[in-house]
């Protein structure tokens, strides 16, 4: 299986899924009366067992729980387990994955069941003819520029040999191999194509019968060997020029078990240390995976050679673990769910195989050449017979002899090529083409309805998660709303605090406007005063003081800029000075200070009514005497 390209290898990396089935009670146990070690939430897919009443250490350890991918009820029918647990696997099959499907447990717990089956009872056949129904369909569902080489293969290993239960010689021991470019592989395997279910069916059951199974005490018949059923499935696709190559392995393990249990004995025996040592090194293997450890001892077994690619390497994988319900099986069913458990966390890296020239391609090719001596020898039997002559002679007879058996061997050569293209013909099937028995199309239609049924299942559990996530969503939008609104009950109060502030500034402001204009009117009654004073003042002036003085005094009068007032020069030659200095009290010069600070408060009318009267009371000018 060669890549067509040269670019990096796309793997899909996925951990092994692991299903759950649970065993009814068989005859026995109901005879012996046997209580269940087990509770299931097949909701939750978790299984809690429990141990047996006589072991109990009243300890919580005496409750184990595991959680796995699926858990199937006792109740579920051969259809559920096929199509939850091995249905999307076959399909990724035509995609050119790699895929394996193993039943692991116990013995007796229904691994053969779950895998096999009863082929003559519909509703009873397990996982492998299932497939082959599925496979066909998928075909006959196909676009027509699609055509595919179904082919299978069926070994067991017995005692730790491989043996080809569809060869001519079973007892032949076969040997493993690995090659960089299709993995592991066994030997000169026998493969047969197949172009039918009833092909592909009548193939399983003879490599059933040769199967070996011996009847112990747990089950009537066990199997004791590890069975793995391959069908190998390519693909061409037409438009795009690639043909894909994937490869299903089907297992039915044989089971683990206690000699004592089985009570068997002599070859039985071996057979019982064989397989036990190889799924011994099946849980080394799982341990080793999922610890991620450098060395995993796939060599330690040819199971877990032969599986190597399952566990870790280039495919998708399922194990489906089989447990029995009874009280009795509880440390078998304990180290079931121990490994199931790991093995869910074993990843696996498959890729898409695609292969250059793959069998579609040589038998293609093949067929065209065929055809192009057919039509050769055509042509050459129909060339003109020799024209009949009345009067044969010896030669012409002879002639016509030697024509007639080159015509029959001619003939029998195009009949060879005929059959031989009808055979290599018979072996690529083309996508479309109705390969189903009318019964087989019913069954299909049971399984596409069961489909149908589960999507509505799962388009109910969608809506359940659905529902579910919306009230999370729910509860969180009312969280959120909640401290929302406590956000909005704060804002609201920090917005009525804020308007207060500006409610409260607008008032001082207002306030202060009132304050302004009231002071702006005592200025104006205060400038209106002053005017009015000064013009009584220049009244007087002009009235009292004659020109000659007012001149005189005027240019005594100088301003100083320190005190910002005009004074008086050579005021001693002035008669106030003689006069006697009136004293100012502390509140006539606090008035005067006052006043220079604030004009809208206005002085007791006895006291000094203004700067220039206060100023008035000091002059030093004389008041002309008439
Ligand atoms: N889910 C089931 N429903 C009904 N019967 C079952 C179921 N599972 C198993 N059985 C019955 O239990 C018996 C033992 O089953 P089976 O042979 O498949 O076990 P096993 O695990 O393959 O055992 P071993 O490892 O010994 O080969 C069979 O008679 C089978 O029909």
């Amino acid at each position: 299986m060669g890549d067509q390209q040269q670019q990096p290898v796309q793997r899909n990396v996925s951990n092994v899924k692991v299903f759950l089935r649970v065993r009814p009670f068989n005859e026995r146990e109901v005879k012996e009366g046997s209580k269940a070690t087990l509770v299931c939430d097949y909701r939750d897919h978790v299984v809690m067992l429990q141990k047996p009443k006589e072991k109990c250490s009243g300890k919580d350890t005496d409750k184990k729980y595991f959680q796995l991918d699926y858990i199937f009820s006792p109740l579920a029918t051969q259809l559920d387990v096929y199509r939850l647990a091995a249905a999307p696997l076959v399909e990724q099959v035509f995609d050119g994955y790699n895929g394996t499907i193993f039943a692991y447990g116990q013995t007796g717990t229904g691994k053969t069941f779950t895998m096999t089956g009863n082929y003559a009872i519909p509703e009873s056949r397990g996982i492998i003819p299932n497939t082959f129904t599925h496979i066909f369909a998928q075909i006959a569902n196909s676009s027509e520029d699609r055509s595919f080489i179904v082919k299978v293969m069926y070994l067991e290993i017995y005692n730790e040999e491989v043996r080809d239960l569809l060869g001519a010689d079973p007892n032949k021991k076969l040997q493993i191999k690995e090659r960089t470019d299709i993995g592991i592989y066994v030997k000169d395997l026998t493969g047969f194509t197949v172009d039918s279910v009833d092909s592909i069916s009548q193939l399983m059951e003879r490599g059933n019968k040769n199967r070996i199974t011996r009847s112990t005490m747990m089950n009537n018949v066990s199997s004791r060997s590890h069975a793995v059923f391959t069908i190998v499935v390519e693909t061409r696709h037409r438009d795009k020029n690639q043909t894909t190559v994937g490869k299903l392995n089907l297992v039915d393990l044989a089971g683990s078990e206690r000699v004592n249990k089985t009570g068997v004995s002599g070859i039985g025996l071996r057979e019982s240390g064989s397989i036990n040592q190889s799924l011994l090194t099946l849980g080394n293997v799982i341990q080793a995976l999922v610890e991620n450890k450098s060395f995993v001892p796939y060599r330690n077994s040819k199971l877990t050679r032969l599986l190597q690619d399952s566990l870790g390497g280039n495919s998708k994988t399922t194990m489906i673990s089989m447990i029995g319900p009874a009280e009795s099986d509880y440390e078998e069913t304990y180290s079931t769910l121990r490994y199931s458990h790991k093995a869910k966390f074993i990843r696996n890296f498959a890729k898409v195989n695609l292969e250059e020239g793959g069998l579609i391609e040589r038998f293609e090719n093949e067929i065209a050449e065929l055809q192009q001596k057919l039509s050769l020898l055509t042509m050459v039997s129909d060339q003109p017979k020799a024209q009949k002559k009345k009067n044969k002679t010896d030669a012409d007879i002879e002639k016509i002899k030697k024509a007639e058996a080159e015509m029959l061997r001619i003939e029998g050569e195009k009949r060879e090529l005929e059959e031989r293209m009808a055979i290599i013909s018979k072996k690529i099937i083309c996508g479309g083409e109705n390969l189903l028995e009318k019964a087989q199309q019913q069954e299909f239609l049971l399984m596409t309805s069961g489909e149908e049924l589960e999507n509505l299942d799962k388009s109910h559990q969608a809506l359940e998660e659905q529902f579910n996530r919306m009230t999370e969503e729910k509860i969180d939008i009312e969280e959120k709303y909640s401290s929302l609104q406590e956000e909005d009950m704060d804002l609201t109060r920090k917005i009525g605090m804020m308007q207060q502030r500006i409610k409260e500034a607008k008032d001082e402001y207002a306030d202060k406007e009132h304050e302004y204009q009231r002071e702006m009117e005592a200025l104006n009654d205060n400038n209106r005063l002053l005017i009015r004073e000064m013009q009584l003042s220049g009244l007087m002036i002009d009235y009292y003081i004659p020109l000659e003085y007012k001149k005189l005094i005027q240019n005594y009068c100088t301003f100083n800029n320190d005190t910002q007032e005009y004074q008086l020069q050579g005021v001693a030659y002035t008669g106030n000075n003689m006069r006697k200095r009136q004293t100012v009290t502390e509140d006539e010069a606090l008035i005067s200070f006052e006043m220079k600070q604030v004009y809208h408060k206005y002085p007791e009318k006895k006291k000094v009514t203004s700067k220039r009267s206060l100023l008035k009371a000091y002059s030093a000018v004389p008041k002309p005497t008439r």
